[in-house]
């Protein structure tokens, strides 16, 4: 008698090549069925494999939102999630405004909030709430090793010397960067030519953020500059892939994901590029440690360095916040500038008054650096109507639909008394709110000097409604004590990129595209589309 394993691999078992390698019985019970009994056998397996994951701790007496009837598989709904995320965010908070309601995304329920909570929740330390938490499990932190960077917060607190005394030296050094490596990214057609700009400006944007994260030399080595773009679309790929998969199939897939070996490849280049940086950093301490007069460069490196455990500062750790933090700076940043030139190529009438605002400020100042005593910040702090419109195209084109997103490592029970279990995703539909009509008049419209028209409405308001301020109408950059805290040398950054270009270029969609092409969204995230380019000239009346 056969053997199973013989009948297997016996090829003149086989009948129907479509049930090639099936067992026999398989092979025999697959023949006897109908199309539409293997298809309701997949559809049972699927709903039944939906239930084994596991279930996330959700307000009690929310309503999960967005099912099509009752029973709907949870998978079903998690999957439309993915692609309609904008629809389903904006139909429940039409719904449900003032309760709290549950979104399905495949890894985690959102706890969608009302707006009337958020000021209670504000300032609720890292140790109750945590930011870190919500981003590193939205980077897939468990397998792409960004996790430990909810453990420990110095990669936070390390980006906060930027918004402090240190910014204005770190423009300069970015916009230093600029100058210098802008020939390299970008051409000087004299006639129209298709550019991929989003392109360039990643790579710009890598280059000015470098000085901050490495110091120089180290910032122009390529090897680093290609890690700052790739680590981040290698995390991203990784996290998407393995969020949609059921919890028990995660470590299989895991382990022969390529985009995860990506990962760890990024992590083992970039330990032996700052190992050196590190031997020169604890030299320079020795030495100011014995009292001799030695400058130490102040860079994200050497103040994680300086700041952290001896368990932080083990190198690949080092490395891996190192690396979040071009994760959280250089694609965002990128995307901010590229959507600012897509409104502008839509808008082109805006054109030419940020010409004029940036000639003015030119004629008073000098141009930008020219005058020791007129820091690039101060400079570019001027450029007000910019300033408008950057946030007009945030309105319009945030990077995150749901947010600021916390994880509530403790359970909570607020002032009217809705209970906040321990482990529950709690978020807030930041876009739908900043686009009520109750907030924003209009909001169909994009009107790039909203701000700037509040701004000079009255003297109290002269400080307010700028680009990189959060406020709970404005939730772009996050909101609360864990706000992004590169917001204010972002707003910086792309205001050096987009004053350039305006200045030296005239830009326009190719012939063929005829309104601004649309944001991608994945899940509850924005993106330009990568497909976008743009017609680029050297300006002739400059
Ligand atoms: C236009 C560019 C940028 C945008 C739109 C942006 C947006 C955001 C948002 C929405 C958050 C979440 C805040 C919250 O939950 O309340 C965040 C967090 C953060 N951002 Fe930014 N950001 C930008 C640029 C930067 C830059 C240039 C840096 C660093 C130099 C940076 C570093 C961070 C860090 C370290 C976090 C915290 C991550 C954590 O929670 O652990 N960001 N950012």
């Amino acid at each position: 008698m056969s053997s199973p394993w013989q009948l297997w691999n016996n090829p003149n078992n086989i009948s129907n090549p479509m049930l090639s390698g099936s067992p026999p019985h398989l092979q025999q019970l697959l023949s006897s069925l109908t199309a539409t009994q293997i298809s309701f056998i997949i559809v049972v397996g699927i709903m039944l494999l939906s239930l084994l994951r596991p279930e996330n701790p959700a307000i009690p007496g929310a309503p999960v939102h967005g099912r099509r009837w009752r029973w709907e598989p949870a998978l079903w709904l998690q999957s439309r999630f993915t692609f309609a995320a904008r629809d389903l965010v904006k139909s429940g908070y039409d719904k449900y405004k003032d309760r709290p309601f549950i979104l399905k995304r495949y890894d985690v329920d959102f706890n969608v909030l009302p707006h009337k909570y958020l000021d209670e929740l504000r300032l609720v330390p890292e140790t109750k709430l945590s930011g870190s938490r919500a981003q590193f499990e939205n980077i897939g932190g468990k397998w792409t090793g960004t996790a430990l960077a909810a453990d420990s917060h110095v990669h936070f607190r390390a980006v906060q010397i930027i918004s402090n005394s240190e910014l204005p030296r770190f423009i300069t050094l970015a916009g230093a960067e600029l100058d210098h490596a802008w020939g390299s990214h970008f051409s000087s057609p004299k006639d129209w030519q298709l550019f991929d700009i989003q392109l360039a400006l990643r790579n710009l944007v890598a280059r000015m953020a470098s000085p901050l994260l490495l110091g120089h030399p180290a910032c122009r080595d390529e090897r680093w500059l290609k890690l700052s773009v790739d680590y981040s679309i290698n995390v991203i790929t990784t996290a998407f892939t393995i969020r949609i998969l059921p919890t028990w199939a995660q470590p299989m897939i895991a382990a022969i994901l390529p985009a995860r070996h990506r990962v760890a490849k990024n992590i083992r280049l970039a330990c032996q590029i700052i190992q050196p940086l590190i031997e020169e950093h604890k030299a320079v301490s020795k030495r100011k440690a014995a009292g001799e007069n030695v400058d130490k460069e102040i860079t994200l490196l050497n103040w994680m360095l300086d700041n952290s455990t001896e368990e932080e500062n083990k190198i690949d750790k080092i490395a891996t916040r190192l690396a979040i933090q071009t994760l959280a700076s250089v694609h965002t940043t990128t995307t901010a500038v590229s959507n600012i030139i897509f409104d502008l190529c839509a808008h082109p009438e805006w054109v030419p008054v940020l010409r004029e605002e940036i000639k003015s400020v030119t004629e008073e100042l000098g141009p930008i650096g020219s005058k020791p005593e007129i820091c690039p910040k101060l400079w570019l702090q001027r450029l007000e109507k910019l300033d408008s419109f950057f946030v007009e195209s945030q309105r319009f084109t945030p990077p995150v639909i749901l947010g600021p997103q916390r994880v509530a490592m403790e359970p909570l029970t607020l002032k009217d008394g809705t209970y906040i279990p321990k482990g529950s995703r709690i978020c807030w539909a930041s876009q739908n709110h900043l686009n009520d009509p109750l907030v924003t008049s209009d909001p169909e419209k994009f009107d790039p000097m909203r701000s700037y028209i509040k701004r000079h409405s009255s003297p109290d308001e002269i400080n307010k409604h700028l680009a990189g301020q959060t406020s709970p109408d404005n939730m772009s950059f996050g909101y609360g004590k864990l706000a992004c805290p590169g917001r204010y040398y972002a707003v910086n950054q792309v205001k050096l990129l987009v004053t350039r270009l305006i200045t030296q270029y005239d830009f326009k969609f190719p012939d063929n595209v005829k309104s601004r092409p649309q944001n991608l969204g994945a899940d509850e995230f924005l993106f330009t589309d990568p497909r976008v380019k743009v017609m680029l000239k050297l300006r002739q009346d400059v």
